[in-house]
């Protein structure tokens, strides 16, 4: 399995952020969106996770390869921490809780409302969420803000677990993973263009 992404142009609010992007990711590598707050990292991920439509351009992997982690956990407050994975396991159809329970060492939390954990805590509940799915490609909008060094390094882990299974990674860091075998993709050159008026002089009257 392969993502390739082609010529991609992605618009946040109407407004063209990004345009020309290309990449293809094969299974069992990852690939680190880098640029500076605003670029439009966010607005790629989701593109790409098909959670909003391209300006133009083409990502040639259905949607139900991915699975997203955006900025918000998805987290039920009202369900146990096993509650909401197993939760998340019949939506995706999978048998995976025990195994993302133990990846981001939630064991100890099993049982212990959502909606009581530490922001770290919830964080990593929402990043198991992406082993449950059982998915090949991750796409993950800044996964370890509010993690410390210890859960950074847990991240890291289950992002190598999932290549070494022959998925794939896609996501918007700022900081270091440790993630070294990942390639690193600067979104400074595709920064969009703001489109040329059509009646320049008219512009100022
Ligand atoms: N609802 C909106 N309407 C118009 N513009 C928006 C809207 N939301 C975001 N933007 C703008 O779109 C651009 C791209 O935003 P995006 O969140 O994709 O950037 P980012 O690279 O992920 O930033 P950060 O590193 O700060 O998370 C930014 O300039 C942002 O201000």
């Amino acid at each position: 399995m392969e993502l390739t992404v082609t010529d991609l142009a992605v618009a946040r609010g109407g407004v063209p952020v990004l345009e020309g992007v290309s990449f293809t990711l094969s299974g069992g590598e990852a690939l680190v969106l880098r640029g500076p707050n605003g670029i439009g990292k966010t607005t790629l991920l989701r593109t790409v996770a098909g959670l909003q439509p391209p300006l133009a351009g083409h990502v040639g992997l259905d949607r139900e390869a991915m699975a997203y982690a955006g900025h918000a956990d998805g987290i039920k407050a009202t369900l146990s921490v096993r509650e909401n994975l197993t939760f998340w396991a019949d939506v995706f159809a999978t048998d995976r809780v025990g195994e993302a329970l133990a990846a981001f060492e939630l064991e100890p939390l099993a049982d212990r409302f959502a909606g009581n954990l530490s922001a770290g805590q919830k964080r990593r509940l929402g990043l198991a969420r992406m082993v449950v799915t059982g998915r090949p490609v991750w796409v993950l909008d800044e996964p370890t803000v509010s993690l410390d060094v210890d859960a950074v390094a847990m991240f890291a882990r289950a992002v190598r677990a999932h290549l070494g299974g022959g998925g794939m990674a896609l996501l918007a860091t700022h900081i270091d993973l440790g993630l070294d075998e990942a390639r690193v993709l600067n979104l400074a050159p595709f920064r969009a263009r703001a489109p040329e008026p059509d009646d320049f002089d008219g512009a100022f009257l």
